[in-house]
């Protein structure tokens, strides 16, 4: 043997392992270019392996809204190794919500599931089924019950007194104010105080570390979600962000431990006081034998998590944009400022009994959340074959609703990107639907809680907390930018279309009503 045998040998083999080793891989993905699940739907050109990733701006929802003005209201698109239908007008968001509610009732599993130490308790995620029935009108009737919120009402006029001396602070230094921090603050103290009656910033190292944690985990589920795109290559998961992701919800497990059995031991000694708190009423139904499901403590753990994912960023995001696009638009503050000034005065600070009284208000944070849905791409699967808007919807496909595309159409709407209340008050010429301050997805073409038996179950106290924040901010500060221009208002890159910027300006003291 020569010199280039023992040169061919080894690249011999290097090439035979190569060719073995792509070979599942290759025919993986010419499974997936073949046999996409919705090839009737109509779709832009797709280029090989990352099909239509080039098209994608930074702004999902954003991307989809500009491909939908080309390609219609339902279509196929594919990112990397994941497929999925986007839907984008009023009429087919109908079709999936209402005709079709029971078989778009599922959602599907995300890259970050197999990483969850509760995979097959998750709420959120839950495929439509008797836990997640039982769960849901747990929710309904209880945990996030209308009574449920009045009882927590001092709580949530606490964290807004304290919102309102966090700013005043601010103010009397003449220095500049997180707005985006004060307010996440502020939500995650009411929603902890309320689960579990804890609260963070600083006097309560639990609930601290709780929101730590639970932006951790946001972040890494986050990431490993883009890992679909990558399909069979999810393994190339360098970063190890699976294995980050399991220690942080591993720290989170230990510490709702322990939250868990002071409130048993607190229950024990007939402690827990005249109201129960998300996890009392959790830990009664777990401990009842007559309950119709018989839920776990990972179950508890895993649906306390659910409700910080999604009701605390949700719920901070949409009342930053409502600040944000206020003092973009200093008539409507004004109109919003003489409103409260007008109703409540200024010796008190407005209260949620008000709230029925500010009907500009009311139209403020809708308005906000029509532009600016903390969602705007409501994620469904679907149970069966079915026929959407005339095509044919495959079984287990992921279905998106863009909602962000739907609540800016102009087709349904007059003058779209622009912030205005008054098309949502009651004399606006502008009809929003049957009732024009409907925000629990009866309204087809306003959406930012989504719709059907699916839909959020925390929209009332989403909507007490943002009326709160709002008008009390309102009411109590003037508002100047940090260079006195206009504050820029683009949304940040990814899924939620959240604000891109933290929220910094000068507050300056109006009143002080207490
Ligand atoms: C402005 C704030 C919020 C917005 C815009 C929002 C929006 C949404 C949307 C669009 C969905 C999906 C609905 C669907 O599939 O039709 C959802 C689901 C959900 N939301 Fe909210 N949400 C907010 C605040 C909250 C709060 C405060 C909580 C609880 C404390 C909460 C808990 C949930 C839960 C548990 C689900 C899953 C429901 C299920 O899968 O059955 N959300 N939310």
């Amino acid at each position: 043997m020569g010199a280039t045998d023992n040169l061919y040998h080894p690249f011999f083999f290097l090439c035979l392992s190569t060719v073995l080793l792509a070979y599942p891989l290759v025919k993986a993905l010419v499974k997936h270019l073949r046999g996409g699940r919705v090839e009737s739907l109509p779709s832009p050109p797709t280029l090989p392996v990352i099909g239509h990733l080039h098209l994608i701006g930074k702004v999902l929802p954003k991307s989809f809204q500009a491909l939908a003005q080309k390609y219609g209201p339902l279509m196929r698109i594919q990112l990397g190794f994941s497929t999925c239908v986007v839907a984008s007008s009023e009429a087919v968001a109908k079709e999936i919500f209402k005709a079709q509610d029971l078989n778009f009732s599922s959602r599907p599993e995300f890259g970050s599931s197999e990483h969850f130490i509760y995979r097959g308790s998750r709420f959120v995620t839950a495929q439509y089924g008797d836990y997640w029935r039982f769960m849901k009108k747990l929710s309904m009737t209880r945990l996030l019950s209308v009574p449920q919120l009045r009882l927590f009402a001092d709580v949530i006029d606490d964290e807004k007194v304290r919102l309102v001396n966090s700013v005043a602070g601010r103010a009397a230094q003449g220095s500049l104010c997180d707005l985006s921090r004060a307010l996440t603050t502020m939500t995650n103290n009411t929603i902890c105080r309320m689960v579990m009656s804890t609260r963070c910033s600083g006097t309560d190292a639990d609930a601290d570390e709780i929101e730590g944690l639970v932006k951790t985990c946001l972040q890494l589920a986050g990431r490993l979600s883009v890992g679909d795109i990558l399909g069979p290559f999810k393994f190339l998961d360098f970063s190890g962000t699976g294995k980050k992701l399991v220690g942080a919800l591993t720290k989170y497990d230990r510490l709702v431990e322990r939250i868990i059995k002071e409130h048993e031991e607190k229950a024990l000694k007939n402690e827990t006081g005249a109201r129960m708190d998300v996890l009392d009423i959790l830990l009664e139904t777990y401990n009842d034998p007559n309950a119709e499901l018989q839920l776990s403590k990972k179950d508890i753990k895993s649906f306390l998590l659910d409700i910080f994912f999604a009701g605390t960023d949700t719920t901070s995001a949409a009342m930053q944009w409502a600040m944000g696009e206020l003092m973009n638009n200093p008539t409507a503050l004004h109109k919003l400022r003489h409103e409260i000034d007008t109703v409540v005065g200024s010796s008190r600070l407005v209260m949620d009994s008000d709230v029925p009284n500010l009907p500009y208000l009311r139209a403020v944070i809708r308005e906000t959340l029509r532009l600016h849905p903390s969602a705007p791409l409501i994620i469904r699967e679907c149970a069966e074959d079915c026929t959407v808007d005339g095509h044919l919807v495959k079984s287990k496909t992921r279905v998106l609703v863009n909602v962000y595309a739907v609540m800016r159409d102009p087709e349904s709407w007059t003058n779209p990107d622009e912030f205005a209340p008054e098309r949502f008050m009651e004399e606006s010429e502008e009809k929003i639907g049957e009732h024009q301050m409907e925000f629990k997805g009866q309204n087809f073409r306003y959406l930012p809680f989504g719709s059907g038996r699916r839909g959020c179950p925390g929209a009332s106290l989403a909507m007490v907390m943002m009326h709160a924040a709002v008008g009390a901010l309102v009411q109590c500060f003037d508002w100047r930018s940090k260079d006195g221009e206009k504050l820029d208002l683009s949304p940040g890159p990814g899924f939620a279309a959240e604000i891109g910027q933290p929220l910094e300006c000068y507050p300056v003291t109006r009143i002080r009503p207490f």
